[in-house]
């Protein structure tokens, strides 16, 4: 999509905050998904795609859970999402004609390569047959180290998933502030984000609302993650009555970032987003100048040492002089790669007993940062 134009997308993601299918802070109220729903069928009656992302299902499931705690413990938070989750979607379906599906996603799953084209294909096929995709986090079934842990980075990796043109993140206030409007009321609104650098992480605060998660912060990472891969960027106020209006009348409103071209491939995407690196190897400049001068594969040779516990397959960060340059995924477990760190391909066999290849991490399984 052109950088400087929005309106011209045919598939859209649309994260859905809590706030705005519990305002009340439980159950589900069809208070503020009616007019989402109709900017929805209007943009689908056009011939657009549109795929939900909806948070909703811990608040609506909140009340039938007893609370023995002062704070609500991760098995009581999962019970209340097995009962708010069927809520939450039969909420939805009451506004559409044609049948809404529903998929769960963890972070376990979007970081294999295969469940990850399965959720893809999956989302392809619903859409080629007029089904309104509704995406959440298994939050039953999440581990703290299985989960994405918050829905707009969930809709950021669901928009790259799906080649989305546009991410409309919805939430319970106008868009970016310089402060958090909640306790700065002073605040004054960027309708405009040209760039997601420090200086605008720093305006980011958490939320105020207990039922939800992430607040700003986790908008900008998500934000952060589609406007690199060209998808524009939107949060709006789901609870103005105008947003949806004008959203269909190509009128800007709420924060808009802009997206910023780059070539990374699906792959790539995939490696730098969606992966968490299992490791860490540390390189020379000798290798350091083959990755990112020459655009080469990573060898053994140029390997100087390792962290963490790594198995053939996973990512793993490449570090240069305290700088993660680059990630990609290892053709060699951390303990074989002690053994050969250093040393040149020839010397695999004698000294592992076999050689699974000739480079530790292939240049097509590679994606430089800050490229
Ligand atoms: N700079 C900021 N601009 C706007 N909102 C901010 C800012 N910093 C923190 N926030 C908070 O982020 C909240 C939105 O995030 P959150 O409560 O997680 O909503 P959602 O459920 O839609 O994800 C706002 O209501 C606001 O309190
Ligand atoms: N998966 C959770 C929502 C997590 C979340 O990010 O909530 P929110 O900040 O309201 O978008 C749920 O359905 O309750």
């Amino acid at each position: 999509m052109n950088t400087q134009d929005w309106t011209g997308w045919q598939r859209a993601v649309i994260k859905i905050g809590s706030a705005l299918i519990a305002p009340n802070g439980c159950e589900v109220s069809g208070q503020f998904i009616l007019p989402i729903a109709k900017f929805i069928n209007d943009a689908r009656a056009q011939g657009k795609e549109v795929i939900l992302v909806s948070s909703g299902s811990v608040a609506a499931g909140r009340n039938e859970i007893k609370c023995h705690n002062q704070g609500v413990t991760i098995a009581e938070k999962q019970a209340m999402a097995a009962i708010g989750q069927t809520k939450m979607m039969a909420n939805w379906q009451r506004f559409f004609d044609v049948s809404c599906a529903q998929l769960l996603i963890t972070h376990g799953d979007l970081r294999d390569r295969r469940r990850y084209v399965n959720i893809k294909n999956t989302i392809r096929e619903l859409l080629a047959n007029n089904i309104i995709p509704i995406i959440n986090e298994n939050d039953t079934v999440a581990t703290e180290e299985l989960k994405v842990g918050d829905n707009d980075n969930l809709a950021a990796l669901v928009a790259l998933i799906c080649d989305a043109d546009i991410l409309f993140i919805c939430s319970d206030i106008n868009g970016l502030y310089n402060a958090d409007p909640k306790t700065t009321p002073s605040a004054e609104l960027l309708p405009i984000v040209d760039e997601i650098n420090a200086a605008i992480y720093a305006l980011a605060g958490d939320t105020q609302n207990k039922i939800a998660t992430g607040g700003m912060i986790t908008k900008l990472q998500a934000a952060e993650k589609t406007t690199n891969n060209g998808i524009h960027t939107f949060i709006v106020n789901g609870k103005t009555e105008n947003t949806f209006s004008k959203l269909s009348d190509k009128e800007h409103v709420g924060t808009w970032f802009k997206a910023v071209h780059n070539k990374d491939t699906a792959k790539k995407q995939w490696l730098k987003y969606t992966l968490h690196a299992s490791g860490k190897i540390v390189i020379d400049e000798g290798a350091k100048t083959a990755l990112l001068g020459n655009g080469a594969s990573l060898l053994a040779k140029g390997v100087v040492s390792t962290q963490g516990n790594f198995i053939r397959g996973e990512a793993i960060d490449i570090e240069y002089n305290n700088e993660i340059i680059a990630r990609g995924l290892s053709q060699y477990s951390k303990s074989e790669l002690d053994l050969i760190a250093g040393k040149d391909s020839a010397k695999f066999e004698s000294i592992l007993g076999f050689k699974h290849k000739e480079e530790i991490i292939h240049r097509d399984d590679l994606v430089l940062f800050n490229s």
